[in-house]
């Protein structure tokens, strides 16, 4: 097609990507600039159901919208937010100030895509994936060239353009501004990203980066890095992904502070504020701040681990027997490798009965030795639980965590401080005031049966029990458990390939549900939004799983282990091992097997 130079389309725009814009909707869309063609625009019901989905995502950055407005509207711009497919949405208060932009179709609900559109701000700045700023005459459409737009793309936690902010005005070819506008809606959308970036990581380790020469702190608040307990990349934005070095984020996951920044992680979260950093190898020298998940800010006491990198796990079941005896005070054994979610278990037993009140104070018993400092690790914490109960008027919640390792002297101590609490009087209605939840590792008969466990202590704790499944006795429910990380780690459905199922499946779980969420989150990372291959699985799970190792039991072992485990409970053991009951009777009798007591398994 012959290029109407000077005619229909009036004077080329000089800028190369404006021109190129021109010459696809000439070329390709075929559109003329002087047909007022009607802007494209969805139903009511759509436009709703878009408008929601964009606020879900932004979640707090919400907020950010209505002082942008007022801002905007000072230098006479509309704010108009768009999604990523260039259609406006009902997210800002008001009606374009402008009834010229409302005849022109300038609402919610219309599409801005080029296709229909031509030549404008909120497809240019998503193509050149920068701001972008559309004046007036730039326009491929003659009835748009009274207005000029100046857009910037919104990318979300993981770098994706989700959409884009937009200044409207009527072109009064007030360059300056439109300069402002572009600057303002710079900060706000880097404010998006940074909000959706940490309610994503809410559960992560934050390090945020700054240059210790910027005046404008603003312009890096969305240079975030997510990482895991070991200070190791689980995401980046792209913004601190250039700070750190120019890599791309996704060449960042899985590298340390230590190779990045030159700070090993325990120096940075034992650094208060912003830590300089200057190396050399960096444009700037950086400033960097450690934030900790608020889980583990809680936390008091010596450091002994490095908070769960995750945000909490959401639909934890809780068993009804352990719900009842916890509802009425007696004390809740949960039994389960680690990773299996035994503390998370107990948080959720206690949050369900106080939604809105004291943390569960945590013993680690790990950590008390048989000396005075630690009788008094034991005593403190329980008097800090007396102490919330008396102070809120509800009940504490105590978790002796890793009970396994208790040493003898101080299983002393725990039984005379329990035998005091049971004497402790109840609340005037009969509820109790203290509550306790006590995790083992490991079966605590084994521990008593091998002399490290005083069996009283056993059943002072022993008022309902739990045995939390290991992964890998799980298999027929290991693809929704995965499938479900998988969602919760990437807030949709992320589909996984029928070979990464495969090496899934084979791999042992030793790390049970902690392991299973971090290699979920890194697959999800690196799949970068498309369904999940093995490659994008980390190589050690391939590797193990191509080796059977001594924890492949073979099927029959896995249903005399589960049986063991529950105590012959068949509704437990067919839940551990996600079979139905009438499956489990099958399996129990085709493999022989009878209850202890009628003949040994
Ligand atoms: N039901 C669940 N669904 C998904 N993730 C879960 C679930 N329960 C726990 N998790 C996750 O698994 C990890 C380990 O959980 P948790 O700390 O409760 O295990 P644990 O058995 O107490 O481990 P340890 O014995 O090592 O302290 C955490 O990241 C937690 O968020």
């Amino acid at each position: 097609m012959e290029h109407l130079h000077g005619g229909k389309l009036g004077r080329r725009p000089p800028d190369p990507l404006v021109a190129a814009s021109w010459r696809r909707c000439e070329d390709l869309h075929h559109l003329l600039p002087d047909v007022s063609r009607p802007v494209l625009r969805f139903q009511q019901s759509e436009i709703r159901q878009r408008a929601e989905c964009f606020a879900e995502m932004l979640g707090d950055g919400l907020g950010q919208l209505a002082p942008l407005e007022s801002a905007l509207a000072c230098g006479g711009g509309t704010l108009l937010v768009s999604d990523a497919e260039q259609v406006l949405l009902p997210l800002t208060s008001a009606a374009p100030a402008d009834a010229a932009m409302v005849r022109r179709g300038i609402v919610a609900g219309s599409c801005w895509d080029e296709r229909v559109a031509g030549t404008n701000g909120i497809q240019m700045a998503l193509t050149a994936q920068a701001p972008f700023t559309v004046r007036g005459a730039d326009h491929f459409f003659v009835a748009l060239r009274q207005f000029s737009c100046c857009s910037v793309p919104i990318l979300d936690a993981e770098n994706r353009i989700v959409g884009a902010l937009t200044s409207a005005a009527v072109d009064r070819k007030q360059g300056a501004n439109q300069a402002l506008a572009a600057t303002v809606l710079q900060i706000t959308a880097r404010r998006l990203q940074a909000a959706m970036f940490r309610r994503r990581h809410a559960g992560d380790v934050l390090l945020s980066l700054a240059p210790l020469d910027a005046s404008d702190l603003d312009g890096t608040v969305n240079a975030l890095i997510a990482l895991d307990d070991r200070g190791r990349v689980l995401a980046a934005t792209r913004r601190a992904a250039r700070m750190a070095g120019g890599e791309c984020p996704d060449a960042m996951i899985g590298k340390t502070t230590e190779t990045l920044f030159g700070i090993g992680f325990d120096g940075l979260v034992g650094a208060p504020g912003w830590f300089a950093r200057s190396d050399g190898r960096h444009p700037a020298p950086l400033g960097l701040q450690v934030s900790l998940p608020v889980s583990a800010r809680r936390t008091t006491g010596p450091r002994a681990t490095v908070p769960e990198p995750a945000s909490p796990p959401r639909d934890v079941e809780i068993p009804a027997e352990a719900e009842a005896a916890f509802g009425e005070g007696l004390p809740v054994l949960l039994i389960g490798e680690t990773g299996t979610g035994k503390t998370t278990l107990a948080r959720q037993l206690h949050s369900n009965l106080n939604p809105t009140g004291a943390e569960a104070v945590t013993i680690d018993c790990a950590q008390v030795e048989a000396t005075e400092a630690g009788r008094l690790r034991l005593r403190l914490p329980v008097e800090q639980a007396l102490q919330i109960t008396r102070d809120s008027g509800g009940a504490a919640t105590l978790i002796l965590d890793h009970l396994e390792a208790l040493a003898p002297v101080p299983q002393a101590w725990l039984v005379e401080l329990l035998s005091l609490l049971e004497e402790r009087p109840a609340f005037p209605d009969g509820a109790p005031t203290l509550r306790i939840v006590g995790l083992f590792a490991r079966p605590p008969e084994d521990l008593v049966a091998a002399g490290r466990l005083r069996d009283d202590l056993l059943y002072r704790l022993q008022g309902a029990r739990v045995v939390l499944p290991r992964l890998r006795d799980c298999p027929l429910m290991l693809e929704n458990i995965l499938m479900r990380l998988a969602r919760e780690a990437a807030g949709r459905r992320v589909p996984i390939s029928a070979a990464a199922l495969g090496v899934l499946a084979a791999y042992p779980w030793p790390g049970n549900l902690r392991e299973a969420r971090h290699v979920m989150r890194l697959a999800c990372s690196r799949a970068g939004g498309r369904p999940i291959r093995s490659r994008d699985l980390p190589s050690h799970l391939a590797a193990a799983a191509s080796a059977p190792g001594p924890e492949a039991a073979p099927a029959e072992a896995r249903l005399v282990q589960a049986l063991r485990a529950t105590g012959w409970n068949v509704s437990a053991a067919a839940r551990m091992l996600g079979l139905s009951r009438s499956t489990l009777h099958r399996k129990i009798r085709n493999a022989g097997l009878d209850r202890p007591g009628s003949r040994p398994i």
